[in-house]
């Protein structure tokens, strides 16, 4: 796929808010035969999600993006009542980078009287995040599965940022026969390293200063491993390290790249990620080795 098309960068991206209103709009680019490349969000939008967006705009001749803070993702006691929620602004993000499309749906279009369908997932949705939110990836299985096939996108980019999400949603797609390809966007990061993210703006300006030590330790870890040291090891010096900064880790882990389960042999693809409260703010990072 090559982008034969790019919207206008500045040109206000077109709305829509219903499943109906979301199919013709890519009908209208099917019949002039461009492809569509598809890049979900909560909204909140800052340069991670922008740089998801140009990703697509390389994979496909049209790019629509969703803005939808999913409640069954959320458990009663997380932030979905607080969660940020900043559309206009979003909008004007968009438009300066140039999407086509953008798909705010309602809380009873997705999940309207009676709903009563779930998916869930084994694999890699296996501890981790799922240790600590155990509804999490049901609900996110559930609102990306409807949103690929609501969109029917030929690509959808998912950022690495949010590693185990990344794995579930390919093999859930993989597992559905879903008829898109998922491809990884790289985490965007501070000048400090600090993974973006929209809940960094819970963050005090004190905390802000503390925060990038999540991934100062899994870069320290990543290097130690391969220089030899054992991951495992090496995971937990990185939870010292974190805990030690004040935060209250949830887990640090070294696990297999693709399958995210423990390790088991020296020469497996490994992936650290972790999990640490900083405050009231729950932050997540991980890096590749
Ligand atoms: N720093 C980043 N770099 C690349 N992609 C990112 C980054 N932050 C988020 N994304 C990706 O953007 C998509 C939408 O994520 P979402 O709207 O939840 O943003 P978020 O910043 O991760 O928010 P939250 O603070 O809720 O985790 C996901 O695929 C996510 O992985
Ligand atoms: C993929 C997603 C948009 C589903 O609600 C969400 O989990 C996110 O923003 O990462
Ligand atoms: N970016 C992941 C969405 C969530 O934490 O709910």
């Amino acid at each position: 796929m090559g982008r034969q098309r790019m919207a206008e960068a500045g040109k206000a991206p077109k709305i829509v808010g219903t499943v109906a209103e979301l199919r013709s709009a890519v009908a209208d680019y099917r019949r002039a035969g461009e492809t569509l490349g598809f890049v979900p969000t909560m909204g909140a939008l800052h340069e991670g999600h922008i740089a998801l967006v140009k990703q697509a705009q390389t994979l496909a001749d049209r790019v629509v993006v969703s803005i939808f803070v999913n409640p069954t993702q959320f458990a009663p006691n997380e932030d979905f009542s607080r969660y940020p929620r900043t559309f206009d602004a979003d909008v004007d993000k968009l438009a300066q980078a140039g999407c086509d499309l953008v798909y705010a749906p309602g809380r009873e279009d997705m999940y309207p009287a009676g709903f009563s369908t779930g998916i869930s997932i084994a694999g890699p949705a296996q501890g981790l995040e799922s240790d600590f939110r155990p509804h999490f990836f049901s609900g996110v299985a559930i609102v990306v599965a409807k949103l690929l096939l609501q969109t029917a996108a030929d690509v959808a980019v998912f950022g690495e940022k949010d590693y185990q999400q990344l794995r579930v949603v390919t093999q859930m797609a993989r597992d559905l026969d879903l008829p898109v390809r998922i491809v990884p966007g790289p985490t965007v990061r501070e000048s400090d390293g600090l993974a973006l993210s929209s809940r960094n703006r819970y963050l005090t300006p004190e905390e802000r200063t503390v925060a990038p030590v999540i991934h100062r330790a899994l870069t320290t870890a990543a290097i130690a491993i391969k220089a030899g040291a054992v991951p495992d090891a090496a995971a937990a010096e990185a939870e010292a390290t974190i805990a030690r900064a004040g935060l209250k880790v949830d887990y640090v882990a070294a696990r297999n790249a693709e399958t995210l389960a423990p390790l088991a042999s020296p020469d497996e693809p490994v992936r650290l990620l972790a999990a640490a409260w900083l405050g009231t703010t729950r932050l997540i990072d991980n890096i590749g080795v």
